[in-house]
């Protein structure tokens, strides 16, 4: 285009203007007589009903103009402020707005999977990283069965202990928070192959955090463990009971803890730390479930052990210890629904807010013997399940339940699903269709 056909076409597109100005719609003129009215009233001056819309005499001058943009610019930073949060980056206001993204390491897993179903659920948006090593990918199908549309939930089968490859996920993903889920967690396999416990619990942890700093990702809910506290002389367990764990599961997630914390003393990040204590139960809608890895059965959560003994995979369930200092020998623990465990990640998350760190630990309250759950599981299952009393086993503590009086106060959670009878019901439902986890129906 040439210069001067340019120009003539700016002046046809002015004339147009003008020609549309002189077509204003009456509800126009109504707005503008009203805005100079409001103008006169300003000044003091009496109302003109006669007058016209396009009097130079109505319009604001220079000073009412800077008045009125200053006070609109308060207005704008009010309104902003109250979606966004006091300095923008409030996860829960943005998710009122449809746009949080949430990094779920582990997705694959018991825990995370069901965390992962509750915020799609919930319109966040999803994305999960697992090696798949004690995940199943049958679990991210039946999530991707359920929210196929695009853009809700991604999947990306990645090592955490891969640096180069985490790093490159947080660059082509906008995360505003991360769920880390992903970790080995059997007491019992800590105490044989600590290395694997050590590496993978506090190596990755930092290679996760390390990649939220360098891409700037606000908010971290951190999974941890009442098997921090090792075994504490006071129960029930306060977050001020002192820390001393008894087992390499314990350790490197106390470990993970420490570097978290020590690193949010200097930084904005929000961060919660949820320790859980003995998590059970499953989707009650039926979709998803607890699928262990059938070789890893011999370091197995006792809900696992316990199923696989009334589905008769195993011949009998192993109660390990029979002389701990309790009410009748087996060790007492305090079984928490997974149901709302990941509420109280997305109250977590809800109430994430910049430099505000809150460490939780998420209970119900209740101590439950080994004896008592079984005596539970045998009544959801209907099995006769042969039991076998056993010596310890090690790396266990004898007694641990929770005062879940904090999170209950600071996060508006407190557990629902606190009969472990429907709860063991529930998982068996589960249980019993898929015999061999996510790959048989
Ligand atoms: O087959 C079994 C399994 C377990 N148990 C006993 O049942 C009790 C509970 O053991 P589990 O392995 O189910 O659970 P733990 O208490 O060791 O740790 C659990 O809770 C805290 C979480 O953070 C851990 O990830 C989880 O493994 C222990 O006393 C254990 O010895 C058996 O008697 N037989």
């Amino acid at each position: 285009m040439t210069a001067t056909a340019r120009t003539e076409a700016l002046l046809h597109i002015q004339a147009s203007t003008v020609e549309a100005a002189h077509q204003l719609p009456d509800v126009t003129l109504k707005t503008r007589r009203e805005f100079s009215g409001w103008i006169l009233s300003l000044r003091g001056e009496k109302k003109d009903e006669a007058m016209d819309y396009s009097d130079l005499r109505h319009k604001p001058r220079i000073f009412e103009r800077i008045a009125i943009a200053g006070f609109l610019i308060v207005l704008c930073t009010l309104i902003t402020k109250q979606s966004l949060g006091s300095n923008g980056t409030n996860v829960f206001s943005r998710h009122e707005l449809g746009v949080t993204h949430v990094l779920i390491t582990g997705g694959a897993g018991y825990i995370g999977s069901h965390a992962a179903l509750r915020l799609l659920k919930d319109s966040y948006r999803v994305t999960i990283v697992d090696n798949l090593s004690r995940g199943n990918i049958g679990a991210i199908k039946v999530l991707q069965s359920l929210f196929p549309q695009p853009g809700r939930l991604q999947f990306i089968f990645a090592d955490l202990g891969d640096a180069k490859t985490v790093d490159k996920i947080f660059s082509e993903n906008a995360f505003d928070a991360v769920m880390h889920f992903a970790a080995v967690a059997y007491v019992g396999e800590s105490t044989l192959e600590p290395l694997r416990y050590y590496h993978n619990i506090t190596a990755n942890t930092l290679v996760v955090l390390e990649a939220m700093v360098r891409h700037g990702v606000k908010t971290l809910i951190y999974s941890s463990t009442c098997a921090t506290y090792g075994e504490p002389e006071k129960m029930p367990i306060t977050e001020e009971t002192p820390q001393f764990p008894i087992n390499p599961y314990g350790k490197a997630k106390k470990m993970a803890e420490d570097i978290i914390l020590d690193f949010s003393k200097n930084s904005n990040m929000a961060v919660m730390i949820l320790r859980y204590f003995n998590v059970i139960g499953s989707d009650p809608e039926g979709r998803l479930g607890e699928a262990p890895r059938p070789e890893l059965r011999e370091h197995g959560r006792i809900s696992g052990a316990c199923f696989d003994a009334a589905l008769s995979i195993i011949p009998g369930l192993k109660v390990k210890g029979t002389d701990y200092p309790t009410r009748d020998g087996t060790c007492i623990r305090d079984y928490i629904d997974v149901t709302d465990l990941v509420d109280a990640h997305v109250k977590a998350l809800e109430k994430a807010r910049p430099k505000r760190v809150g460490i939780y630990n998420v209970g119900t309250g209740k101590g439950r013997s080994v004896k008592e759950f079984v005596d539970a599981c045998k009544k959801a299952t209907g099995a006769d399940i042969k039991v076998e009393y056993l010596s310890r086993r090690p790396g266990d503590y004898a007694e641990v339940y929770s005062d879940p009086s904090k999170i209950n106060r600071e996060l508006n959670w407190t557990a629902q699903h606190t009969n472990l009878l429907e709860s063991l019901s529930i998982a068996w439902r589960w249980q019993k269709s898929h015999r061999n986890g996510y790959s048989s129906p």
